[in-house]
């Protein structure tokens, strides 16, 4: 079997050997400019297009990371880059979801517990105890609840948050109330106190979290961006803030990354601001992910992970 590896940043050298060690008998190589060589498989992340366009005979594509947006994209401008009928697969988890799990419920508690309050107490050196929030007028609602939204609302509801998610299919999530399709969001966000979004970026998902999304939240509530900077629009984002319907934020993207040095983000007093880290790829983890799915895929089993290229997610 004929494996191809493209990342623009990884390290590629110990991604080579460390896919060696979990499939032996594959052969594996980094795919260079001009290779056109067989392949059955193919590990990309922005892959330039005449790496995929034409291998028809793939019996895989995998991403290496869990939001498949940047290749999507590129195959709508050049629909020949992945041939008719070769699947391509995404990371599930692999370790994103307990990364998202710590980042959730971190700010989550930071704010519950009011050390945003007092954070600005101390610039003033002002000794003053507040009152505490309540748990029941903190509801938490997660836009998509996929693998990752999933994690999230189960670390949630351990700390006690009620807990609320909105996804396309209606879930069955313990302790989770679950709404779905564009006819439920309206209630799913009335009443909803920390809207933390783990959407995937598609046509229908783009510029959702927008004045009009902002203005029907609960008042002082808080966003947590955690999947595309283009779900945000942030200028609507500043209004809301300012206009105190928000009373903090917390984003991991951003529609242009890295965040241009001059967006009145940086200075805003009530965002706070990590450089897409959120959840990173940890290799160990997808290599034994991906090693699983090829070995499923030759016994002629069915794995999960397949991208809906309908769905675009
Ligand atoms: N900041 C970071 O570091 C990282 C960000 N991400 C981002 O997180 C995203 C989510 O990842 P993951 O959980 O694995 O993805 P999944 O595909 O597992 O989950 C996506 C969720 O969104 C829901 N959804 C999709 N479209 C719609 C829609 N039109 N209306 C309502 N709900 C919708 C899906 O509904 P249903 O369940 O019904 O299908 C599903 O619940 C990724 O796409 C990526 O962009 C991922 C990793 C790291
Ligand atoms: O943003 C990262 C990803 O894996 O998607």
């Amino acid at each position: 079997m004929d494996i191809i590896f493209y990342h623009p940043t990884f390290d590629t050298q110990s991604w080579l050997a460390g896919l060696q060690q979990q499939l032996p008998d594959a052969r594996i190589r980094e795919w260079r400019e001009g290779d056109d060589r067989p392949a059955d498989y193919a590990l990309v992340w922005h892959p330039p297009v005449e790496m995929l366009a034409g291998r028809h005979q793939l019996k895989g594509v995998f991403a290496l990371g869990a939001g498949v947006d940047s290749i999507l994209s590129k195959l709508q401008a050049y629909p020949d880059m992945l041939p008719a009928g070769v699947p391509l697969f995404r990371l599930e988890d692999t370790g994103m979801g307990l990364q998202m799990q710590e980042y959730a419920v971190s700010q989550v508690l930071h704010w519950f517990r009011r050390f945003d309050d007092y954070q600005a107490q101390k610039q003033q050196a002002n000794w003053q105890p507040l009152d505490d929030y309540r748990r029941e007028d903190f509801t938490i609602g997660l836009l998509g609840a996929g693998v990752l939204g999933r994690k999230v609302a189960e670390s949630l509801t351990a700390w006690g948050f009620p807990v609320r998610c909105w996804s396309r299919r209606k879930k069955d999530y313990p302790g989770v109330t679950s709404f779905a399709g564009v006819e439920q969001l309206s209630d799913f966000l009335n009443g909803t106190r920390v809207l933390i979004n783990l959407l995937p970026n598609t046509p229908q998902t783009v510029g959702i979290i927008n004045a009009s999304l902002l203005a029907r939240l609960a008042d002082e509530a808080y966003v947590l961006n955690l999947a595309r900077g283009v779900h945000l629009v942030e200028a609507d984002l500043l209004a809301a803030l300012d206009s105190g319907k928000l009373k903090g934020a917390m984003l991991d993207v951003f529609s242009k990354e890295p965040l241009p040095v001059d967006s009145p983000l940086w200075k805003h007093p009530r965002v706070a601001i990590t450089p897409h880290v959120a959840a990173v790829t940890r290799a160990d983890e997808a290599m034994a992910y991906i090693a699983k799915t090829i070995r499923q895929i030759e016994k002629g089993e069915t794995p999960t992970g397949e991208v809906s290229l309908q769905h675009g997610y």
